[in-house]
């Protein structure tokens, strides 16, 4: 069977690298893109799209309405995400996200709306097999160690701080980690922001520097010894293995699922 599908944000960095995965494997069809500039755009810069007659749509609606789809993948920003997400299980399409920066809220009413439907939705922090593994090692170690501090590091044009990463690695060790609040009692900032946002007690700092792409370490303090967890995509095909994966596994779901950690066999 082959797969109908969309990508929203077709131009950008991991939208450009999911048009060229899913253009290239034999069981998915890219059946359309979503891209608000496609005016010469996307035509310009992606003759793959021509090469082949993909339609590219401004309007999300009219993309929805006009083409049989059966997953919209977004790769755009949270506030169009969301909408399109939305549109998509209206529609009766599955939508794929790997954008970051939904708010705990836009993800609640996105599982109500997908349940409600029973249309499947998959939304991944992130789609590379080793970061979902070095999350789930730091839900594991969390049991044993209750301090820790999350670094993530990014390259200088991520719009949003904490990485969806981080944000759900903390809500991994939440389920297992003792309340704790970390630090000396007294400690204070004599610059606001030196110790990190706090999530729960766990610090979560946010590098931002050209020359980086993702990388995120969790490192955990015990007495007389650390314990760090570490991942680093050193490109974003690292991305298009778990992109492929989800897409498939969302004709098989009727909910929301949010991280892969919850679909990997
Ligand atoms: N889950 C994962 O594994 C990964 C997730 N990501 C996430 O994916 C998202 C995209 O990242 P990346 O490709 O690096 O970002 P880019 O900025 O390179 O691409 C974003 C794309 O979205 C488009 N866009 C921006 N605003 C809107 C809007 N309001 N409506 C429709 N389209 C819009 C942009 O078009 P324009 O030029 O018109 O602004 C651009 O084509 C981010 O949220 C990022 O955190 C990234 C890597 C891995
Ligand atoms: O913006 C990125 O680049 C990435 N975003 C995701 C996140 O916010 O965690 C996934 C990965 O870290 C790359």
């Amino acid at each position: 069977m082959t797969i109908k599908v969309i990508i929203a944000g077709p131009r950008g960095k991991m939208g450009s690298e999911a048009v060229k995965m899913v253009t290239s494997e034999q069981n998915l069809e890219l059946v359309a893109c979503v891209d608000r500039r496609s005016e010469g755009h996307a035509i310009r810069e992606y003759p793959i799209l021509t090469e082949k007659s993909i339609p590219v749509f401004e309007s999300p609606e009219e993309c929805l309405h006009t083409v049989d789809a059966d997953v919209f993948i977004d790769l755009t920003v949270p506030e169009a995400c969301f909408n399109h997400a939305v549109m998509a299980i209206r529609n009766n399409v599955r939508p794929v996200i790997g954008t970051s920066g939904l708010t705990n809220d836009q993800i609640a009413e996105l599982r109500e709306l997908a349940k409600g439907n029973e249309v499947g939705c998959i939304i991944a922090p992130n789609f590379a097999l080793g970061a979902v593994l070095m999350m789930k090692f730091a839900q594991m170690a969390a049991t044993y160690f209750p301090d820790i501090e999350i670094i993530e590091k990014h390259h200088d044009q991520k719009l949003d701080a904490p990485s969806g990463t981080a944000v759900k690695t903390a809500q991994l060790i939440k389920n297992t980690r003792k309340n704790k609040s970390q630090g000396h009692p007294d400690e204070v900032e004599t610059m606001k922001g030196a110790r990190g946002a706090v999530d729960e007690g766990i610090r979560i700092h946010s590098v931002r520097l050209p020359g980086l792409i993702a990388h995120q370490e969790v490192i955990f303090g015990g007495e007389g010894e650390l314990l760090t967890i570490k991942h680093d995509s050193m490109n974003r095909q690292s991305f298009m293995t778990g992109v492929k994966f989800a897409v498939e596994k969302v004709m098989g779901i009727h909910s929301l699922v949010y991280g892969l950690e919850n679909i990997l066999d």
